[in-house]
């Protein structure tokens, strides 16, 4: 295996994940080693690393898919099986998953006997880019997203191109979304790289290049900010808006996926971006084009505005209530702390509307 990033989490890329995870274990665990999974990551990913014999199969969990299993009921089974099968605070949790279970297994390992060491073996795109490394964890709470959580690093994040080929085109998409993200918030260059790639017609082995160079975006800015004071807000570029999307349409029973969120509140805060510190018309048009493309459209109407308006009020980057964002002046230019108007937030929707 190789290292990709050597930071609070050390991040290698696989060669062989079952000898990889197997040396990983050796060299981090210090007694029971517990293996959590998702039913989608045991029926597609399990099989690449089955019969390891460092894994006793009794320590072994699997939670229900979906974001409306991150919740305060799954983590509760998450402690139980950790408590009633001989966890003590030297064991090992692997979490071999998507970002929901990555973030749900990292705060259960987190808070267990206040704190055991983690793993995260991410198998979708998005987890690999994004969710399993910068040492965000937690769950939601009361439909509004990641409420409960805390800061902790995975000790170590092995990233495998391999199990991404078993994921669904439209999950490959919501990966896709956070890589955007990172492209726009760091550079011209990396966004013009991905504008063009083929993402309808995925050729994972040509993602690969473009994953690693995304891992090395999102650990840019953790490094230089661990707890979000300041620039790691960037990271956060798309999510007031999109949490509030995402939030909503969990709430009427209509999921959405995070990345598809994430892409519609970009939009969204270019637009705010464009009000208040001018980026760009044109550039705003070419990617509300782009990603309108890929993402389609979220519905919602003019009567939702006050409910997306109170969930935005949850966002973790508020202060003195005030709608916190981070806003773009050009691509690649941050500005974060931008405290928006309820009637600025309210005309950006209504642009929305108007697409
Ligand atoms: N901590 C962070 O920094 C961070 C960053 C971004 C997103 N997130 C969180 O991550 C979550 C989204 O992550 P996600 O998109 O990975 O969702 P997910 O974990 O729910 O996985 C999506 C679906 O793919 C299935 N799956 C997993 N691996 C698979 C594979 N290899 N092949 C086929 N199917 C597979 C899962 O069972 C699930 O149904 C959200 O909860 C979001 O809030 C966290
Ligand atoms: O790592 C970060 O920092 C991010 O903001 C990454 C986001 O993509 C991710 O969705 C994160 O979980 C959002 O965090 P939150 O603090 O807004 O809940
Ligand atoms: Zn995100």
């Amino acid at each position: 295996m190789q290292v990709i990033e050597d930071s609070e989490s050390k991040v290698y890329g696989a060669d062989d994940i079952k000898k990889d995870l197997s040396e990983l274990i050796n060299k981090y665990s210090r007694g029971k080693v517990f293996l959590l999974m998702d039913t989608g990551s045991h029926q597609h990913c399990y099989p690449k690393i089955k019969e390891i014999p460092e894994i006793d199969t009794n320590n072994i969990m699997i939670i229900e898919q979906g974001d409306h299993h991150k919740n305060i009921e799954t983590i509760a089974k998450v402690w139980h099986f950790l408590s009633t099968n001989g966890a003590d605070r030297k064991s090992l949790l692997i979490n071999l998953a998507g970002g929901m279970p990555c973030d749900l297994g990292g705060f259960a390992a987190a808070t267990f006997k206040r704190g055991i060491d983690f793993i995260n073996i991410p198998t979708t795109l998005l987890s690999q880019v994004d969710a399993s490394v910068g040492g965000k964890t937690g769950i939601n709470f009361h439909s509004f997203k990641n409420e409960i959580g805390v800061f902790k690093h995975a000790v170590s994040v092995l990233v495998c191109n391999d199990f991404i080929k078993t994921q669904d085109q439209q999950n490959i998409f919501s990966g896709f979304a956070e890589m955007i993200k990172h492209a726009l918030i760091f550079s011209e260059d990396t966004w013009n790289q991905l504008k063009v790639f083929d993402i309808r017609n995925t050729n994972i082995d040509a993602l690969k290049p473009l994953v690693i160079n995304s891992i090395h975006i999102k650990e840019h800015f953790v490094k230089a900010d661990p707890t979000e004071q300041n620039v790691r807000k960037s990271l956060n570029f798309g999510h007031t808006i999109g949490h509030a999307f995402e939030s909503f349409a969990m709430q009427n029973n209509t999921p959405i996926l995070h990345g598809f969120a994430v892409a519609y509140g970009m939009i969204v805060e270019l637009y705010l971006g464009h009000k208040n510190c001018g980026f760009p018309l044109s550039k705003l048009q070419e990617i509300n084009r782009i990603l309108s493309a890929i993402y389609g459209h979220f519905t919602f109407s003019q009567k939702d505005f006050e409910s997306l308006f109170y969930l935005m009020t949850h966002d973790k980057k508020n202060e003195k209530n005030k709608i916190n964002f981070t806003l773009l002046e050009d691509i690649g230019q941050i500005k974060i702390n931008q405290t928006c108007t309820k009637e600025e937030i309210f005309e950006a929707l209504e642009f929305y509307l108007n697409q």
